[in-house]
This record gives C-alpha cells, structure tokens and sequence, in this order.
C-alpha cells in the first residue's frame, strides 16, 4: 500500500476492523515477548532449555517481521451453520487463548482468498460458504483502508478486486521484483497452487506475473503443508537467463520469507557442474544468424542447434558411452587378497566378464551420481556379498579394495571429461550411428559445420548449444544434481524462469536431476529470441516432463495501456497472439524525441521522466558498446546514468543506462529507449524487432523513444 496515499475511513466496519487489528497486533506482540522471554523456555537440562529458548527466539524474530502488517485480507464463511471471519497474513499466527489468529496466504484456506470460489470442503468437517471477501490495507499497524472484494449481502462481485490491482499497479518500481501475495489473482492463484509434485509449464504474455509466480510457487512449495512434497529452500534452483536478473529477482525471496534458493543462470549452473567455473560459454548459431547472408548456411546452423537440443540426444550419449566403457574392459581384471578380521586374508576377484556384467548393471540402474560411482558401489556389493563380509567388517573391505579401484576404474573411465567426449562423440559418424536413433541425413547434419566462420575466442570455450550435449555425458559419467557434501541429491524444486530457451535435452536433464514432478516451467513461446535452442512447441517439453500440463496467464499487469498497446503494435508483427489483454490502466502519452542531438535529446527525456515522479528510470540501448559510450557522453548532458553491461553489474534503482539483452526480465518505472530507428533495430529481421518489443515494454508508467538523426522506427512512429 502507497504510503503517500491518505487514509480512507469510508467503509462502515472501519472502526470495527481498526479495533480488530489492535487486538492482533497486541496479541502478537505479548506472543513475540514470551518467546523471548528465555527464563520462561526451562527444559528438563540445560540443552533442551538452550534448544527451546532457540526455536523461541527463531519464532519471534519470525513473527515480529509481521507487527507491523499482520494481514491483508479477511474471510467471511459459514461453516456448519456457524460464521467466522478468518483473517490472511503473509505469517501464520495462533492467538493462544485469544481471537485473533492469521491464517498463512499459502495454506489451503488463504486459497480461499483468491479464488472465486463460493464453496469448499474443509478437510474435517462439512461444506462451507464464503459469505465475503474483503481486503485490509494495512502499513505500520494502522489500518488505511477496508475494500470489499466479494459480499454476498452487497449482491456478490464488488469490483473491488479490481480496484485493488489498480491502485497497486500505479505504484512505483522498486530496485528488486515484489512479491504480490496481497494481489495474487484467480488465475494466478491456480498455476502457483498447481498440485505439488507434478510438473507445470506457465505460459503467459510479457507482463503476466510468470516469472513473479514462479517465486511465489516456490514459497507455496516450502510450506509443511505440502505434506511429502515439501521443499526446503536450500535445495530448490532458480535458472534465469542472466545474473543481474537473477540478482534483481531473488530480492523477492525474503519478502516471501524463503532463503537460501539458488537463483543462477543455466550457464553458471552448467560450467559449476562440469567443474569448469573458468569456462567461456558463446552462443555462436546467434551470432551467425545475425550476421551471415547466407540463408543456405542460416538454415543449417539453426537446424543443427536444434537437432543439438534434441531429447534423443540423451540415448545418443548413453549408447555411445556403453559402447566406449564395454570396450574400456576388454582385458580389465581385479585381483586382490583382502584382510577380514578373524578370517585372514581372503582371494578377491572379478574377471572380465563379472565387470562387464556389471557394468551393465550400472547402466540398468542408471544412478544419479553417475555410472562411475555406481559402479565402484557394484564392486563393492560384489567383494562384501561373495567374501560374507560382516557389516562391521565392510568399511574396511571398502578401504582396502580403494586403491585398486581407483586404478580400475581410471582405466574404464578417465578418458572422458564432458567438454572432450561431448566433442568426440559429435564428429564421429559411427559413435553418432550407433544408437541407431538418428537418422543419415540427421549424422550429417551434426557433422557439418556451418559455424566455422564464426570466430572462437581464445580461451577454452564452449557454445551454449554444445552444452546440453555435454552436461548429458556429465549426468551419466559424474552425475547431475545438486552437489550435498561429496554426493549428489536431486533438486527439491526446480524453477525454469524464459522456458521457451531451453532445449527438450535441458528439460531432460533438469527432470533428471530434481525430485519427479518437481519442474516449474515458466515462458512464452512467443517471446523466444533464441528458437534454435528452444522448444517448437510445448509438447516438446512435455515429453521430458510426464503429467506435466500447459496453464495460461491471460492478462498482463506490467505497464500503462499506452505502453502496451505500443509494445502489441511491434508484437503483432511476428506472433499472432500479440493482441493480449492487459489491465486496463491509463497513463501518460508515449514521449517521442527525434531530430537533433540523440545524447541532449535523451538527457531531456530523463529530465521529463523525473519531472513525472519517477526515479527508477532506465536507458535502453540495443548493444552494451551504445550503454557504455552514451554512460560517459551524458555527463555532458548533466545526466549521470548507471551503465550496466556486464553480468557483473547489479540494478540497484535510480537511473540506468543498459543494453536490451540486460533489460529483459527487468522493469522500470519509466524507461528510455534510445536508437528507436530502423538503422539500430532492422524492420526486416524478426530477431531485431522482437528486441524493439522488449525495449519497448520495461516500463511501468512512461515511455520514451529516442532517435536521433534519423526518423523514429517505422513500427513506434
Ligand atoms: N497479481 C498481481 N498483482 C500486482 N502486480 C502484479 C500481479 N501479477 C503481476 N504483477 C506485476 O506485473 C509485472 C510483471 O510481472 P512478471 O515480471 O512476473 O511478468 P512476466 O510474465 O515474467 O514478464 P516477462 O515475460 O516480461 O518476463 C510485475 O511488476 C509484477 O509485480
């Protein structure tokens, strides 16, 4: 709730509602006391009274975060012939002997809140009516204002929802994405709550609250009320397709009371996977598209990218590693006398054809830790259950047999480190065949290469379309998931922020390596940059994802109903679907600068943004070089702009100056967008207009387009 707006005592319960929120607040507090109050958690020993008085102190600071907003909305139900009003928090409270307890957003009855639902079963007891839905702003324990949202004595739907989202959609930006538990809509509420443990693609305009749905599905996730299907934060990822996104949204994390989510990007991921932080990772299919004329090899480099991708890609790799591994035994024996206590030494040994049964066995049971690992666990299964090794006796055994199959299993599996066996298996035409799952043509395809005249940068590199092929070999040989000391554990939850540039590969691996049905998949087929790396349709993805189903965000928040339109107007221009519905929200025309000095003219239109109300402002340019020279020349202009252009570089608000590849994902209150020419963003190439499109809708409230020498672009004219 704005602060700057003033009370609104109009509604006839708000006296009664301010008593209400007194009480709670008081409850709360004389709550937060006792917890404190150390004297009083004596356990039966000292260390039982140290646990109490910690678990204490955990509650209280837990709760003292909520005194001064204990809730935001209420419930009126009757249940069994009998009314109640419940009260919605983001915290949970139970109001020992008192009235006035909270029930938590993210619980089964906060549910209730959000939907339209006019009915409901409580899991004891019998059928219940909502008689009324009501929202409390409330700031520094004081109530501001009671909107109805739903009253069945005032004839149903008030429109209050929608009043609500309006007024909290005209606030400001701030420097993180906010949580919007108080806001959550129908629709909204049903993706987040999709049922736990099965996997869900959340498809949704620019705008929709995907990425901000995800987080908060996440937060749903950690409640104990997922029973089996729980989270723990600590072991739930977040992949977002840059690092000052990925900084600028984690900032939600706290307002939702989670932390200790991993919030990365897939490439952080991956080269921290294959243990290859250093690793410089190109996307050079992109860069050819962008520059070759030749459609010929244009064609072939974006199908090679995605035949990259593909799902079958996975089976490639396993066959093509049984058949290096199998051949790696030829010869290979373990011969060993190991020392059992009481028994003397005892004659171990497997021969060639015992490891190669075993190796078979490692490839059925197709660990996540990795065939290498498994299978020094086999040998040692093998030498405790044919030597009758007694259990006190098989930490030695497995000490003893350490060295010899370290050695052994060197000699089957050293020779294959992700980057190199990837590479490997790609140019070569039998190890391609040898799965049988490709076809001739599809083998010549991977081994032709339409990037070689795209330069290599010097250090060692790999290309983002290399990678999944890669982490596929890592997944079988080392393993996937998240790293738990010196072992591997699947993900509790993974959250897949612009899903539609993931490979089907990708999707196969991040099934792999998190808990089944525990993807959360967030995108729009629609604003996919990178095609070649992605899903062509979301079935694709569902095949790596079982039970996984498509839900659809249909309305936009983000921006004014001037900026939307113009955003439709550029998007309609290659998706079909462009025409979305947003909230009806007026605001300011769209600004428009052109003919003179492009640096004076940007320095005016942040001079206009200001002179709005707004601060948090960005200037959008198409390339980082543009963020970095316009940075410097604008001080010129008195305009001192943050740049950000490199993932180094975090948002912090205020204004900045950053290229359109850092923008997306983020959001301003007013943004700034400079080349909006056809020299800067080409109208005859799709790619180019879909990053117009994304320039063009970082704005909350304000929108300016600025092109200097030239006329403004055709398509924001
Ligand atoms: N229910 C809501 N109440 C208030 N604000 C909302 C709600 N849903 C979304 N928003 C706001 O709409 C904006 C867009 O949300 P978000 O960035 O999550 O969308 P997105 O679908 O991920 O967008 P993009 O595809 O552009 O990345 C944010 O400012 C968010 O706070």
């Amino acid at each position: 709730m704005s602060l700057a707006e003033p009370p609104a005592k109009t509604h006839p319960d708000f006296d009664l509602e301010t008593d209400h929120l007194g009480g709670t607040v008081s409850a709360m507090i004389r709550q937060i006391e006792l917890w404190e109050d150390r004297d009083r958690n004596t356990g039966a020993d000292l260390e039982t009274s140290v646990t109490m008085a910690d678990t204490a102190e955990e509650h209280a600071a837990m709760l003292s975060v909520h005194v001064h907003q204990p809730y935001f909305g209420s419930l009126k139900v009757r249940v069994g012939g009998r009314e109640q009003t419940l009260y919605i928090g983001k915290h949970a409270f139970r109001d020992v002997g008192g009235p006035h307890h909270v029930m938590s957003w993210d619980s089964e009855v906060g549910s209730l809140f959000y939907s339209e639902a006019l009915e409901w079963t409580p899991k004891r007891g019998s059928k219940g009516q909502i008689r009324r839905r009501r929202q409390l702003d409330v700031a520094k324990k004081k109530l501001l204002r009671v909107t109805d949202l739903y009253d069945d004595e005032q004839g149903g739907d008030t429109g209050g929802r929608e009043e609500v989202l309006l007024r909290r959609l005209k606030e400001q930006s701030t420097a993180g994405m906010r949580d919007v538990v108080e806001t959550l809509q129908p629709e909204q509420n049903e993706a987040m709550r999709h049922p736990a443990g099965t996997p869900v693609i959340i498809q949704g305009a620019a705008g929709s609250g995907k990425t901000t749905i995800g987080f908060h599905r996440l937060a749903w996730m950690t409640s104990a009320e997922r029973g089996v299907h729980q989270a723990r934060a600590e072991a739930c990822m977040v992949l977002m397709p840059n690092r000052v996104l990925a900084a600028y949204a984690a900032r939600i994390l706290p307002e939702l009371g989670i932390s200790g989510v991993s919030v990365t990007t897939p490439e952080a991921w991956a080269t921290g996977l294959l243990g290859l932080e250093k690793l410089e990772i190109t996307d050079r299919t992109l860069s050819l598209l962008l520059t070759d004329t030749d459609n010929a090899r244009r064609a072939l480099a974006w199908r090679r990218a995605k035949l990259l991708g593909d799902a079958r890609m996975l089976d490639v790799v396993r066959t093509h590693l049984w058949n290096k591994f199998g051949a790696a035994i030829t010869g290979q024996s373990l011969q060993e006398n190991i020392e059992v206590a009481g028994r003397g030494l005892l004659a171990f040994s497997l021969t060639e054809s015992d490891l190669a049964g075993l190796l078979h066995d490692v490839f059925a049971q197709d660990p996540l830790d990795g065939y290498r690992a498994g299978f020094r666990r086999l040998v040692e299964q093998e030498a405790v259950s044919r030597l009758r090794v007694p259990d006190e006796e098989e930490a030695s055994v497995r000490r003893q047999l350490s060295k010899p199959l370290t050695t052994l299993l060197g000699r089957i599996f050293a020779s294959t480190t992700p980057v190199t066996e990837a590479r490997r298996l790609l140019a070569d035409a039998g190890a391609l065949a040898a799965s049988g799952l490709l076809s001739d043509k599809e083998i010549r395809l991977l081994l032709a290469d339409p990037l070689s005249g795209i330069p290599t940068p010097r250090r060692a590199h790999a290309d983002v379309t290399e990678l999944p092929v890669m982490l596929a070999v890592q997944a079988f040989t080392g393993g996937i998931g998240r790293a738990v000391g010196r072992t591997l554990e699947p993900f509790d939850h993974v959250v897949l922020d612009e899903a539609q540039d993931y490979s089907p590969l990708l999707y196969a691996l991040l099934a792999r390596a998190s808990r089944p049905g525990h993807v959360t998949a967030l995108g729009d087929l629609n604003q996919g940059m990178h095609g070649y790396k992605g899903p062509s349709k979301w079935q694709d993805v569902q095949d790596q994802l079982p039970g996984a189903q498509v839900l659809t965000l249909s309305r936009t928040y983000r921006s004014t109903r001037q900026i939307t339109a113009l955003g439709a107007r550029i998007a309609e221009t290659y998706n079909r679907a462009a025409q979305v519905q947003g909230v009806d929200r007026d605001g300011a025309e769209v600004q428009r600068y052109e003919g003179g000095d492009e640096r004076a003219l940007i320095a005016q239109a942040v001079k206009d943004a200001q002179a709005a109300g707004h601060t948090n402002i960005a200037i959008v340019t198409r390339r980082g070089s543009d963020a970095d020279r316009l940075s410097a020349e604008l001080r010129d202009f008195d305009t001192d702009a943050q740049p950000i252009t490199t993932q180094e570089h975090r948002f912090r608000g205020g204004l900045v100056i950053l290229p359109v590849s850092l923008a997306k994902g983020l959001e301003f209150s007013a943004a700034i967008v400079t080349g909006a020419n056809q020299a800067t963003y080409d109208e005859s190439t799709e790619y180019e207009r879909r990053l117009l499109y994304v320039a063009a809708s970082r704005a909350l409230h304000w929108l300016g387009l600025v092109s200097g020498g030239a006329e403004l672009h055709p398509l924001v004219r």
